[in-house]
C-alpha cells in the first residue's frame, strides 16, 4: 500500500491534486474531517473558529501530530482495498514524520510550488469566503504555516511539482506522476523452506521468475514482494504454456486475487510449471492482487488467447 501526501503553502494546489486522485479512484483522506468530527463530538457548531480552536486544542494536548495519529487506522481501513491512498491537509514537519514512522517507505510526500504572486493571483479568482484578499495577507497565512515547520515538510518531500502553468498542465503532471508511483498489481510470494533444502537455493528460484523480489526469511519462510512482471512473462512465452496459465489464472482467481502454486525446483531450472499446495517440496505461492487494473485486462497481459499457437487480444502494457 502506498500512502501519498501533498504538502504546499496556501492556493499551492493541494485540493486540485488530491481531486486529481479522486477522479483516478484513490480514495482521499481529508486531515480536516478528523477536526470536523472533533468538532462535531463536542457538540460544537461547525465554524471555522470553533475547527481553528479544536484544531489547536488537539495539537496542543495530544503534540503536533495528533491529527495524523488519528488519520492512521483510516488510511489503513481504506488502503485495504485500493493499494493506495492519498491524505489532503498535511500542515507540518510533525505529521510528516508520524506518518513516515507508520508507513516507512510506502510513505509519499509530494511538495507542490508555486510563487507567491501566483498563488495571489488564483486567490483574488477563487474567492472562497476565507480567501485572503491581499497580498500581504497571503503572506503572512504563509507565515503562518511556515512556522509548523512546512518549510522542512517541503525541503524533505521526495517529489516536487512546479504548479507555475494551467491547471490542465499542473493536473497532466499529478496524474502522471501518481499512476508511475501506484502500484497496480502487488506480487505476493510465498514458501516454506524444508531443513532438506538449502536456503539460497530456493531464494534463487524464486529471483528466477521475480529477479527484483524482495526477500526476508522467517522461522523457515520465505517471504518476498516483486514489483516487476517481465520475467515470468517472459518466461511463459518461450515456454509456449499461454493457454496453461491462462486457464490456471481463471481457475484460481478469487475477487481481485490470482494466486497460482508453482513447482519449486522447475524454477531453480527458471522455468514455469504448475503444483498443488500437497507437493514434495511445498510449492512457490505467488499471490497477484490487481488494485487499478481489471482482472480481463491482467489476464490479456500475461496470457492472453491464442489461435493457432499464436497470442490473440494480448495487451502489451497494463500502464496504458
Ligand atoms: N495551474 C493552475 N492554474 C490556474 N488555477 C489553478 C491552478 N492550480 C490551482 N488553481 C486554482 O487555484 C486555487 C487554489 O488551488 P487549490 O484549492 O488546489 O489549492 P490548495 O493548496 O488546496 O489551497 P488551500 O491551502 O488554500 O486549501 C483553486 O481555485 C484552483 O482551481
Amino acid at each position: 500500500m502506498k500512502i501519498i501526501a501533498f504538502v504546499g503553502l496556501p492556493l499551492s494546489g493541494k485540493t486540485t491534486a488530491a481531486e486529481i486522485a479522486r477522479e483516478m479512484g484513490i480514495p482521499v483522506v481529508v486531515m480536516g474531517d478528523v477536526v470536523r468530527e472533533e468538532t462535531k463530538r463536542r457538540g460544537l457548531e461547525l465554524t471555522d473558529e470553533n475547527v481553528g480552536r479544536v484544531a489547536s486544542e488537539l495539537r496542543k494536548k495530544e503534540g503536533m501530530d495528533a491529527i495524523a495519529k488519528r488519520i492512521i487506522p483510516k488510511i489503513r481501513e481504506l488502503g485495504k482495498n485500493h493499494g493506495a491512498v492519498v491524505v489532503d491537509g498535511i500542515r507540518g514537519i510533525a505529521e510528516v514524520e508520524r506518518l513516515k514512522k507508520e508507513f516507512g517507505e510506502d510513505f509519499i510526500l509530494i511538495a507542490i510550488e508555486c510563487p507567491l504572486e501566483i498563488r495571489f493571483q488564483r486567490a483574488l479568482k477563487r474567492k472562497r469566503e476565507d480567501d485572503v484578499k491581499t497580498i500581504e495577507d497571503l503572506k503572512k497565512r504563509d507565515e503562518r504555516e511556515l512556522s509548523w515547520s512546512m518549510e522542512e515538510a517541503l525541503k524533505i518531500a521526495d517529489f516536487t511539482i512546479e504548479n507555475t502553468s494551467t491547471l490542465e498542465e499542473f493536473r497532466e503532471k499529478v496524474r502522471a506522476l501518481l499512476d508511475r508511483l501506484i502500484e497496480k498489481v502487488e506480487i505476493e510470494v510465498e514458501t516454506d523452506i524444508h531443513p532438506t533444502e538449502d536456503p539460497e537455493k530456493v531464494i534463487n528460484a524464486v529471483k528466477n521468475i521475480f529477479p527484483d523480489a524482495e526477500i526476508e526469511i522467517v522461522d523457515g519462510k520465505l517471504k518476498a514482494k516483486a514489483k516487476s512482471l517481465e520475467k515470468f512473462r517472459d518466461l511463459i512465452r518461450r515456454q509456449r504454456i499461454l493457454d496453461t496459465v491462462r486457464s490456471e489464472m481463471i481457475k484460481n482467481r478469487r475477487g481481485r486475487e490470482i494466486t497460482l502454486l508453482l513447482n519449486k525446483q522447475v524454477a531453480t531450472v527458471s522455468k514455469i510449471s504448475f503444483t498443488d499446495y500437497d507437493a514434495t517440496l511445498s510449492p512457490i505461492i505467488v499471490r497477484f492482487r490487481l488494485y487499478r487494473v481489471d482482472f480481463e485486462k491482467f489476464l490479456n497481459y500475461i496470457a492472453p488467447k491464442t489461435k493457432a499457437g499464436k497470442p490473440v487480444g494480448e495487451v502489451e502494457s497494463l500502464w496504458s
